[in-house]
């Protein structure tokens, strides 16, 4: 499975740029990775994706667009075709699905993501995932000034803090009006909510990084179990493909949240022979290790921290990938976590696969639970909108 990976915004650029590092040369997944914004400082400060594919445009805002989403939704408008031009740079005639990047919240993403979406949506027939993030609550406080305030100190990572740190009293408002605009364009959008995964008194642009490269992690896990074997010896037994992953996320704006557990295991040459590829043998590895680290991963993926929490019981339907040196994806192992999968959430929808990884050092399980049922944080974030930008956003349309 190809993806063209693009992102729109400051969050929704550097989560392009994390997904664009964890592609691995092996199992690449990633076509083409773009960045979109009107901040150009944003653009320079990436490292992954290519620069011929970094645009910015809208070229008279200065800085960002603040989190006016209004003027967001009018800007996107304006700038969707030049945007999808951009793209042919790429090859997104090929490309096996599209991947539109953002964080919720603010004006660049959540203004030009929905025109984006709807504009791929007519140009090409590979379905459109939309990945985004939700606003930590922390984003709505007054920040407190000290007149010290490290977060607005330039760094190299941030250049241009905004004044106001990371003050961004619409961020709710903000992501629950996108959403209302991504739905029925997007055919699903995989999400992460950033006030979960924050640590207590930490701030966003110090947990960034972190939070991206977890993102990016589970993304990566999905997708390149879908990109096939390429140089590799080995293929799966059981192979997940394109069509396998639409068939899980659907067409309907359904939302998507991710599980991942990893658990090292011991290979017979330390690792020794990894530059080799060599792996270790069926018969050197005991089955109830190799059994016993297949359960851990599937129970750490489906009862650890899921990128947007919610009640598995409540998913229309899911996903299950396990990987790792073949020697230690024990076929029974990986069928009863897809019993226990379907048992868990109700659903007979479900899908399971392998990923052999010769040359990996751990066993993974990732679970993609897609038409979750009532997520609480976004129930919070869509009460607490009040009903008059509720309308407004309707009005919009
Ligand atoms: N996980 C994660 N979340 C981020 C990151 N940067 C920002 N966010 C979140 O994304 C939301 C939108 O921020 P940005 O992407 O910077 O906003 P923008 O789309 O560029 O829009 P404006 O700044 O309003 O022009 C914020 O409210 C944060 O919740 C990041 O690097 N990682």
């Amino acid at each position: 499975m190809q993806l063209e990976v693009i992102g729109v915004g400051g969050a929704g650029c550097r989560i392009a740029d994390s997904i664009a590092a964890a592609d691995s040369t092996g199992r690449s997944f990633v076509g083409d990775a773009f960045a979109f914004d009107v901040d150009s400082d944003e653009v320079t400060a990436l490292s992954e994706v290519p620069v011929a594919n970094r645009h910015r445009y809208g070229q008279t805002i200065d800085g960002g667009l603040e989190g006016d989403l209004q003027r967001g939704f009018s800007v996107g408008d304006a700038h969707v075709d030049e945007l999808s031009r951009q793209l042919d740079r790429g090859q997104p005639s090929v490309a096996d699905a599209f991947l539109v990047c953002l964080g919720l919240g603010g004006a660049t993403g959540g203004g030009t993501a929905p025109a984006l979406v709807a504009n791929l949506k007519t140009l090409y027939d590979a379905p459109v995932y939309v990945l985004t993030t939700l606003p930590a609550k922390r984003e709505l406080e007054v920040p407190t000034d000290d007149g010290d305030d490290p977060s607005r100190r330039p760094t190299q990572a941030d250049p241009h803090p905004r004044p106001d740190g990371e003050h961004r009293p619409l961020a709710e408002e903000n992501a629950v009006r996108t959403l209302e605009r991504l739905e029925g364009r997007a055919d699903a959008v995989i999400c992460f909510d950033n006030e979960a995964w924050l640590r207590a008194g930490e701030s966003l642009s110090e947990a960034r990084g972190r939070l991206n490269r977890e993102f990016a992690t589970r993304v990566a896990a999905v997708f390149a179990a879908t990109a096939g074997a390429n140089d590799e010896q080995v293929d799966a037994e059981s192979v997940v493909d394109a069509n396998d992953v639409a068939r899980i996320f659907g067409s309907r704006t359904d939302v998507i949240t991710l599980g991942y557990g990893t658990q090292d295991v011991e290979t017979d040459d330390g690792g020794s022979l990894l530059g080799l590829g060599l792996f270790t043998s069926k018969e050197s590895v005991d089955t109830s290790a190799a059994v016993s680290a297949v359960e851990t991963t599937i129970s750490k993926a489906l009862r650890g921290r899921l990128t947007l929490e919610c009640e598995p019981s409540g998913a229309d339907r899911a996903l299950l990938l396990v990987g790792g040196p073949p020697a230690w994806l024990n076929r029974q192992a990986i069928a009863d976590g897809r019993s226990l999968l379907e048992t868990t959430t109700g659903s007979a929808e479900i899908l399971s696969g392998d990923v052999p990884r010769p040359d990996g050092d751990g066993v993974f399980a990732i679970v993609a639970l897609a038409g979750v049922g009532p997520a609480s944080r976004l129930e919070q974030l869509r009460s607490e909108t009040r009903p008059f930008e509720r309308d407004r956003a309707g009005e919009d349309q």
